[in-house]
């Protein structure tokens, strides 16, 4: 049987004013066609835009939707729009069950009231009697961690700590619906990682709803994933990896820059010898490297290495060199990484040209190419690392 659907969305839209002064002005013609039952304006009136436009979707418990897309996509408001604190201009939300959220940092505290009391404010909001935030308070106090602190204002508290109670209160408590904003970046790693565990705790009988620009926290925790763009749905499904590598795709940037360039060298190129640069995920690796040698006696050395989408460094390539004499004249090297085994995803590649192994940069280039790695299985991590059973006892 399937689990019960807790949150549902149903074309939900939301239209603000682009200025103060129109917001204000379209907000009192609002309630005043509010009072005297006259139909509001539907459509955008001047200075109006979408900023979430059409939007529906279902998450059953146990479910973890990622809401992700660029700056002013429209995640948040639909977020506040969920929790209740804006109502959507079309469409409908129904939400089953106790709702916490952790949306704005420091939204929803009070901040003359210390932590404690701020507690018994939330849990109380979200719908938990006193009684059941007694039996609840040791743990809460416990996982944020502010033991300490717990009686002193919340103005006095730091982002981190702030980020750390409304965790503790919002999962703690165990509610049906789990509303996540970006706020977990804020906190510490240690304290990160323990939010994952509290998710994880949840997860089977909560449905939650996550924001983030972290793709690999997206991909840790949710099933389903919604890509938005312009407050528009752009992608949406159970295919996580595929709303991630679109939302990377966005990201995709084409500029070379050279950092270093003692002009030693000249017309360095560096080529990938795959259709549209793209291979297979463990096939072989060629690319050529050409240049005009204007200064250098022997072959340089060249040092290729390979980032991922988060521009993290993922490899180094590197070969056994023979520095041979050369002539100035332009050269055309051909490399080949034997059967590549790096998973379906984009990768830049940055060279470096040393003098000789190790030593003396001639000219340096990033994101020279990008390669892009296709694979049948989808959600690979980076490396697949073969391994052998070697004994069964
Ligand atoms: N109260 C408001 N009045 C007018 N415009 C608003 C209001 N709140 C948000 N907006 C605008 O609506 C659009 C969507 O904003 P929103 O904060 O929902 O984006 P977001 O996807 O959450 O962005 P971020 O990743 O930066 O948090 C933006 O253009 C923003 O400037």
């Amino acid at each position: 049987m399937e689990a019960e659907v807790l949150i549902k969305a149903e074309n939900v839209s939301k239209k603000f004013a682009k200025s103060l002064k129109k917001s204000l002005f379209y907000g009192v013609q609002d309630l005043i066609s509010g009072i005297t039952g006259r139909e509001q304006n539907k459509d955008l009136r001047k200075d109006e835009f979408w900023a979430v436009k059409d939007i529906s979707f279902e998450v059953r418990r146990g479910e973890c939707l990622g809401l992700i897309g660029h700056n002013g996509a429209g995640k948040s408001t639909l977020l506040k729009m969920l929790n209740g604190l804006i109502s959507p201009d079309e469409g409908t939300i129904t939400i089953k069950g106790k709702i916490g959220a952790l949306i704005e940092l420091g939204a929803g505290f009070n901040p003359i009231l210390s932590g404690r009391e701020n507690i018994y404010n939330n849990a109380a909001v979200i719908g938990f009697t006193k009684k059941e935030i007694d039996q609840k308070l040791d743990a809460i106090i416990a996982f944020a961690e502010l033991e300490e602190f717990i009686d002193m204002p919340v103005q006095n508290y730091s982002s981190g700590m702030k980020v750390r109670l409304g965790f503790a209160v919002a999962a703690q408590m165990e509610p049906d619906v789990l509303i996540i904003d970006e706020v977990l970046a804020v906190g510490d790693l240690g304290f990160v990682m323990k939010c994952y565990k509290q998710i994880d705790k949840i997860i089977p009988n909560t449905a939650i709803i996550f924001v983030s620009h972290s793709m690999s926290m997206i991909s840790r925790i949710c099933n389903q994933i919604i890509l938005m763009e312009h407050g528009k749905v752009e992608f949406q499904g159970f295919d996580v990896a595929k709303g991630v590598n679109m939302y990377y795709g966005k990201f995709v940037n084409n500029n070379q820059s050279i950092l270093v360039d003692d002009k030693v060298i000249e017309d360095f190129e560096f080529k990938i010898e795959a259709y549209n640069n793209t291979i297979n995920w463990n096939d072989d690796f060629n690319f050529t490297i050409s240049f005009v040698n204007k200064k250098l006696s022997k072959m340089p050395y060249f040092s290729i290495s390979l980032f991922d989408k988060e521009n993290k460094p993922i490899a180094l390539m590197y070969y056994k060199e023979e520095f041979l004499t050369i002539d100035r004249q332009k050269y055309i090297l051909n490399f080949c990484h034997k059967k590549m085994q790096l998973s379906r995803g984009v990768y830049s590649i940055n060279v470096t040209v040393n003098q000789s192994f190790n030593n003396n940069i001639i000219y340096r280039i990033n994101n020279v190419q990008q390669l892009f790695v296709e694979s049948e299985i989808e959600d690979l991590p980076t490396f697949l690392l073969e391994t052998y059973l070697t004994k069964l006892n």
